[in-house]
């Protein structure tokens, strides 16, 4: 539809055009510094910063009604700029004017509904959102999205000419770091670096295929952040993790999408989400914050984030009930099947405290909850899940662990409808599946298979068929009638069929 079409009430609105004064404010001691250079931490005193609009309140002019349909209508646009996460540009990067936005095809992934099999089984309702459906196949493409339309905008108004962009990863992000950096080479070029052996070959395949220069170091995913702190404290790189607090903006969108596919009905919602550097827990407090200030929504809903016992260092944090008493201890990590979020020192931590105690303030109670899993449920849960016709990863698993934990122990209410997030694509974490079906995973996963869930392929051979078909020899005649009909029977048999009379 193009905008003339739409009611007139609703054109003005309709293609936003750069508005807002975006600001960096320092989480420590609240110093406040120009959008218009790349910072991560606050140069006064070195702790993370949040991105905020010191004209948020004209966002509160239009009335809740007006936004909500704004953002149905913009669904019929076929502009590509506000076909992704823009679409609620007022909210994610008001200052990007649309012709520096870039869109690969990443948010308004799929909310799939769990079936009555599995509802039935964990106990309620409740649907994975699946981020595995963005271009890079994980849901860091959301902050991806904004953090090199960011960069693109201050290279097009001249601040930057050349960028190299840098990221630490367990694998998602460097895929999609690597990912809109090719598309927007030559001026952005990407170095990713890895934890050796700790990332999937799939992974490991991305920002190769993408062309970023690819190193692999000795140690966990918290040792290679460390050396990329190091490289944007020394050297003219931009950082590209979700230290980057534009990063934190894309990922709003995961909670903007959700309230719009409820109609903003969130009093009786829950979102569950896994934990690793905590990026990703953050935009979601945050985002719900923003609509439920302007009034889009009225309730916030409960916020679940999930730790595996291998990494678990909020869950720990949060353990202890009395807030004066908390205290933040860095983990060395163990292996785990949720490796994406193998991090026992999260660099958003201090971003969930702040906002986590903002959010249950708002809410007028506890909202934000954090339980912990251990492996062995989420491998079960994973592909438990996935045997009823979701393409959930491990940190899907993940989730689906920690909502059916949190159930048992009456943190979540049965009449609740829960949100999961599936965070990446299964067949990232498809060697793990394996490892489980052919009951070989290193005694230190405390992993053992159910053997309900096992499955492996049948190879069909028939001792008494003399001769089979191979590439470029193929067969023909009798002997491929003797090849058919000997497989068909074979299946036949395993499979138990009847003969049709
Ligand atoms: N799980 C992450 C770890 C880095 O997270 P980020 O959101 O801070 O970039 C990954 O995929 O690398």
């Amino acid at each position: 539809m193009k905008p003339e079409q739409f009611p007139e009430a609703l054109q003005p609105d309709l293609v936003p055009t750069p508005s807002g004064e975006l600001f960096y404010r320092c989480l420590g001691c609240a110093a406040e510094f120009d959008i218009r250079t790349l910072l991560y931490t606050c140069p006064e005193c070195g702790r993370v910063l949040l991105i905020h609009d010191r004209r948020f309140d004209r966002l509160k002019k239009r009335s809740p009604e007006h936004w909500r349909r704004l953002f149905d209508y913009r669904r019929m646009l076929t502009i590509p700029a506000l076909t992704g996460i823009y679409r609620y540009h007022e909210f994610i990067g008001p200052i990007i004017p649309l012709d520096a936005v870039v869109y690969l095809g990443e948010g308004h992934t799929p909310m799939v509904m769990a079936n009555a099999p599995l509802q039935e089984r964990v106990g309620m309702r409740f649907f994975f959102k699946n981020d595995g459906q963005n271009p890079s196949a994980s849901f860091k493409d959301r902050g991806m999205a904004s953090a090199l339309s960011y960069i693109n905008f201050l290279i097009r108004s001249g601040v930057l000419s050349e960028v190299l962009a840098v990221c630490a990863s367990t694998g998602d992000t460097s895929a999609a770091a690597a990912l809109y950096a090719a598309y927007l080479q030559p001026r952005i070029k990407s170095a990713v670096l890895l934890p050796h052996k700790k990332v999937t070959p799939q992974q490991l395949s991305q920002p190769l295929g993408s062309g970023a220069r690819v190193y692999e170091i000795p140690g966990v995913f918290d040792d290679c952040m460390k050396v990329v702190e190091a490289l944007s404290e020394q050297y003219d790189v931009a950082l590209l993790n979700s230290k980057n607090a534009w990063r934190i903006l894309g990922q709003e969108s995961y909670a903007y999408e959700i309230a719009q596919a409820f109609e903003y009905e969130m009093a009786d919602k829950v979102v569950v989400v896994p934990i690793g550097n905590a990026g990703n827990i953050t935009a979601v407090m945050s985002g719900f914050l923003k609509f439920h200030q302007v009034g889009l929504i009225d309730d916030l809903p409960m916020i679940l984030g999930v730790q595996s016992a291998h990494a678990d260092p909020v869950y720990q944090y949060y353990r202890e009930a009395e807030t004066a008493k908390r205290r933040f201890v860095a983990q060395s990590v163990r292996p785990s099947v949720a490796q994406a979020a193998m991090i026992g020192n999260p660099v958003s931590m201090p971003r969930v405290i702040e906002l986590a105690r903002h959010y249950d303030e708002t809410a007028g109670r506890q909202r934000v909850h954090v339980v912990q899993v251990t492996e062995q449920a989420i491998m079960d849960w994973q592909l438990r899940a996935n045997r009823n016709g979701h393409i959930a990863c491990t940190h899907g698993g993940e989730c689906l662990a920690g909502l059916a934990h949190a159930l048992a122990q009456g943190v979540v209410e049965r009449q609740a409808t829960a949100v999961l997030d599936a965070t990446a694509h299964a067949l990232k974490f498809v060697g793990f599946q394996e490892l489980y079906f052919e009951n070989r995973f290193p005694a230190d996963y405390e992993v053992q298979p159910d053997p309900e869930l096992i499955n492996a392929p049948v190879y069909m051979h028939p001792r008494d068929l003399e001769r089979v078909p191979s590439p470029g020899a193929p067969l023909d005649g009798q002997d491929l009638e003797r090849f058919v009909q000997a497989i068909t029977s074979a299946i036949a048999g395993d499979l138990d069929l009847k003969k049709r009379s």
